[in-house]
């Protein structure tokens, strides 16, 4: 049996388990289940705290995790990044009271309060940065106000949590993160594992693109292909209308709208748009 780690709470755990129920697998009903085995796909997921997920993949205990990308950086795991998953955005930043600290370059001296040491320590030494790291385990924002650091290093979604401590973003992000799947590193080749990948890649096209179709005089076909060479190339079928033909091309659902006016406005009518479900290319 393939062996899963899924968040079991908090940002990433519903998306995590939802992308796994569109990519074909059973997931816990229960929220407080540790444990959920697949049958029928022969996989069994394992619940475990985010923070934690690295670890167990690195180790070799589990075959394939759920985590995210500065979770994956913190923990220092041999374990990598094979997919990114596309949820659970995030940048991981420096802030400050205004006024404190100009930029990144000032930061050598201070006290900086994160919950992610091990992110903050690969900043401070591959910037020769030297600094105090307060290692907390969450509500960092406080830490400046309450006295005990300087400066924080933390997960910024909207900002609304920093802006309500009165602080302020320091220079750029020191990482992107996002939700990701890793496997420990140089892992030998698994095809159940692999099977998931595809499975969940398929996810991942299926929620990007739409399948759009439209009819357009043939003679118009070269350029309306241009406007839609799909992945690989447009399906053309002959329409019973003389001088027309039907064209399928999977187009970006972000791009969708743009792409049937410049299509209307060449010519093309019957122009439907239609959501996939599921794919494998
Ligand atoms: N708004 C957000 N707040 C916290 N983490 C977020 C947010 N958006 C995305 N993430 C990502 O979620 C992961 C952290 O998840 P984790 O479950 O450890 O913390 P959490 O979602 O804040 O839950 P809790 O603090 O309740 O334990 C990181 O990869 C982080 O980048
Ligand atoms: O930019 P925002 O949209 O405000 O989101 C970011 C904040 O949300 C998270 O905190 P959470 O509420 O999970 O509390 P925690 O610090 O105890 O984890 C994170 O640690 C930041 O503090
Ligand atoms: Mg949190």
């Amino acid at each position: 049996m393939l062996r899963v780690a899924v968040p079991n709470k908090g940002t990433l755990a519903e998306p995590a388990a939802q992308m796994l129920r569109e990519a074909g697998y059973r997931q816990r009903r229960d929220p407080k289940d540790l444990v959920c085995r697949d049958e029928a796909n022969e996989v069994e997921f394992f619940y475990l705290r985010p923070k934690d997920i690295a670890t167990y993949v690195g180790s070799g205990d589990l075959d394939l995790g759920i985590t995210g990308r500065d979770l994956l950086v913190d923990s220092g795991a041999p374990a990598e990044e094979v997919l990114d998953l596309a949820f659970g955005g995030a940048t991981f930043r420096f802030a400050a009271r205004p006024g404190t600290v100009a930029d990144e370059k000032e930061l050598g001296g201070h006290r900086i309060a994160t919950a992610y040491p091990g992110v903050l320590r690969r900043y401070l030494d591959e910037h020769g940065l030297t600094a105090d790291v307060i290692r907390l385990d969450g509500a960092v924002e406080n830490a400046v106000r309450l006295g005990v650091a300087d400066v924080v290093a933390d997960v910024v979604s909207t900002g609304a949590t920093l802006r309500q401590a009165g602080l302020e973003i320091i220079g750029e992000p020191l990482l992107r993160s996002s939700a990701i799947m890793v496997r420990r590193i140089a892992a030998t080749g698994c095809p159940p594992a692999d099977q998931m990948l595809r499975r969940l890649q398929g996810v991942l096209v299926a929620r990007r693109y739409v399948m759009l179709t439209y009819d357009v005089p043939a003679g118009l076909l070269d350029r309306a292909s241009a406007l839609t060479p799909g992945i690989e190339s447009p399906t053309v079928s002959p329409l019973h209308r003389e001088g027309w033909v039907a064209v399928q091309a999977m187009v970006k659902r972000d791009d969708v709208h743009r792409m049937m006016d410049e299509l209307y406005d060449l010519g093309a009518r019957a122009i439907l748009v239609t959501n996939l479900h599921a794919c494998r290319l």
